[in-house]
């Protein structure tokens, strides 16, 4: 069964079934999808073409002459494409705001990022591919629900009311999306599971700056979610805790956000800022881009994973605090030359009469005079020929966890970013900016890598139904071998509390 390969071709933004790829998903007549977020002369795309340099160029520019019968819907939704993190606006968010459920991908990937978004990690209970079929098809009911919105039902006051209640009788879709993620641990401890692990899916190990927290790390399941308010993200997970008691077990989570901003005269849409007070998110590949993201973020079927990821992409969370304190007492001019930008508009070094979107040219400044080579932005993307295959998308939240110990605030940057090869995204750009002078700044404390499913095909599809085909298959393919099927409930560590 192939339920799970991706229907887009080239660069065409409608998969054959008519959906909209979802960085198109929206559907709130009042909503902002990032089509109609665009800035002027549509910036991010030219970014990310022109950023990739020639190679990339001329295959997506074949991959979108090839297989896209819609072609003036290409070229519409091309022209409106736009950044995952622009800042959201004040007055275009709305209860009503749904992204779609149901697609290739999942939602909250290449979606616009609205305002509040949490990274919540779990152990999963169950021992055998039945138990984890049934956690992943309530998972997908609950989702469902909760993304599209609807009336609570009632119940016997004699029993637990069916919600928490705290969005009241009705739930709004707020913009909600739910995006799952498996750790490498799930599969890891469950040798029927082992074997259909995607191929880079990996336990986070440390990099040379980090102090890891272990119980801020890793997960054998992840749940992104992410709303127009904190409230509707919250309510999300307690109906999630609640629904998936018996199978799944909350280990840790971290709260995030953005600052929404006023929407500009011109219409225009600017990066959100984070809490070190830079546009965050400015030379992000066009997520409005099919074929952008086919290179950059899906896992295909050139990418020699197990069929049943493709449509999938890995996910690399990590919790980075930052010493506000200290980069609050250190000169302007420095903080420019660390992360490489200006501090207001976010332009480039090298054009810092321009805006956000220029794109700096590092060879004509081969020693660094304007943009120091030990930069965050040159090191993070030096912009080459080979860097081309580091890239990835950001989704980051700012977070603001209270007061530490010491007195000092205790925020900071959840950093998502999502990429089709793992260790050629988030792993190899990290040990580039190991020893950048960010660094006495942040600490990263927690996090880890996941493989986010693929998307829900349509009403009779749940989360996993792929990888559990597979499985089912194998296991039958082991029954006529005589191996037991259920290898897992003999294994004392299968339960993921370890
Ligand atoms: C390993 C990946 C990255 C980590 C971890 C990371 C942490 C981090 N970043 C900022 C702030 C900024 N990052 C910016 C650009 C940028 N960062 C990464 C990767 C990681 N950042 C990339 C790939 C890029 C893009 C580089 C490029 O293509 O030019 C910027 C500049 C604006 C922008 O493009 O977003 C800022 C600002 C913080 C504060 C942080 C950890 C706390
Ligand atoms: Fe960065």
């Amino acid at each position: 069964m192939k339920t799970n390969e991706p229907q887009n071709h080239g660069g065409c933004p409608f998969n054959l079934l008519g959906q909209t790829t979802d960085s198109q998903r929206l559907d709130s007549a009042s909503a902002q999808p990032n089509a109609s977020r665009n800035r002027p002369g549509n910036p991010s795309r030219r970014l990310a073409l022109r950023h990739m340099g020639g190679g990339m160029v001329a295959g997506l520019a074949g991959a979108s002459l090839a297989g896209c019968a819609a072609t003036a819907q290409t070229q519409a939704s091309a022209a409106h494409a736009a950044n995952v993190t622009n800042a959201p606006l004040s007055n275009a968010a709305r209860p009503q705001d749904r992204v779609p459920f149901y697609g290739v991908h999942q939602a909250g990937i290449t979606t616009a990022r609205p305002a509040n978004g949490m990274v919540a990690s779990f152990a999963v209970l169950a021992d055998t591919p039945e138990e984890l079929e049934r956690l992943f098809q309530r998972l997908t009911e609950r989702a469902a629900f909760l993304t599209q919105g609807g009336e609570v039902p009632e119940q016997d006051p004699r029993l637990p009311p069916v919600d928490s209640g705290i969005l009241g009788p009705t739930v709004e879709p707020d913009a909600l999306t739910i995006t799952v993620s498996l750790g490498a641990s799930l599969f890891d401890e469950r040798p029927w599971l082992a074997p259909h692990k995607p191929r880079h899916l990996q336990r986070m190990t440390r990099f040379h700056n980090d102090a890891l927290d272990a119980s801020l790390c890793h997960g054998d399941l992840n749940l992104q979610i992410c709303a127009n308010t904190a409230d509707t993200a919250i309510h999300a997970l307690r109906d999630m805790i609640k629904n998936l008691a018996d199978q799944m077990v909350l280990r840790w989570k971290q709260e995030g956000h953005v600052p929404i901003v006023q929407p500009s005269a011109d219409g225009s849409v600017a990066s959100a800022r984070n809490f070190l007070g830079f546009r965050d998110g400015s030379a992000n590949p066009d997520a409005g881009d099919a074929a952008v993201m086919n290179q950059v973020v899906w896992v295909g079927a050139a990418r020699n994973e197990p069929t049943w990821a493709e449509g999938g992409t890995y996910q690399a969370v990590r919790i980075i605090r930052n010493f506000v304190e200290r980069w609050d007492r250190t000169p302007l001019r420095e903080q420019e030359q660390i992360f490489g930008r200006t501090k207001m508009t976010g332009a480039p070094l090298d054009a810092a009469e321009s805006t956000e979107f220029e794109v700096p040219d590092y060879t004509k400044d081969p020693e660094g005079l304007q943009t120091r080579l030990d930069s965050h932005i040159r090191l993070a993307n030096p912009r080459t020929p080979e860097s081309e295959e580091n890239l990835m998308l950001r989704r980051p939240f700012n977070y603001s966890n209270g007061v530490a110990k010491n007195g000092q605030l205790d925020q900071g940057l959840l950093f998502i970013c999502y990429q089709a090869n793992l260790e050629k995204g988030f792993i190899e750009v990290q040990r580039r900016l190991d020893g950048e002078p960010l660094e006495e700044y942040i600490k990263p404390v927690g996090g880890g890598y996941f493989f986010t499913l693929p998307g829900v095909r349509d009403a009779g599809d749940f989360y996993g139904s792929g990888l559990m085909a597979v499985v089912r298959d194998a296991g039958h393919k082991g029954a006529n071998n005589s191996a037991p099927h259920n290898a897992a409930s003999m294994n004392p560590t299968s339960t993921g509390l370890v």
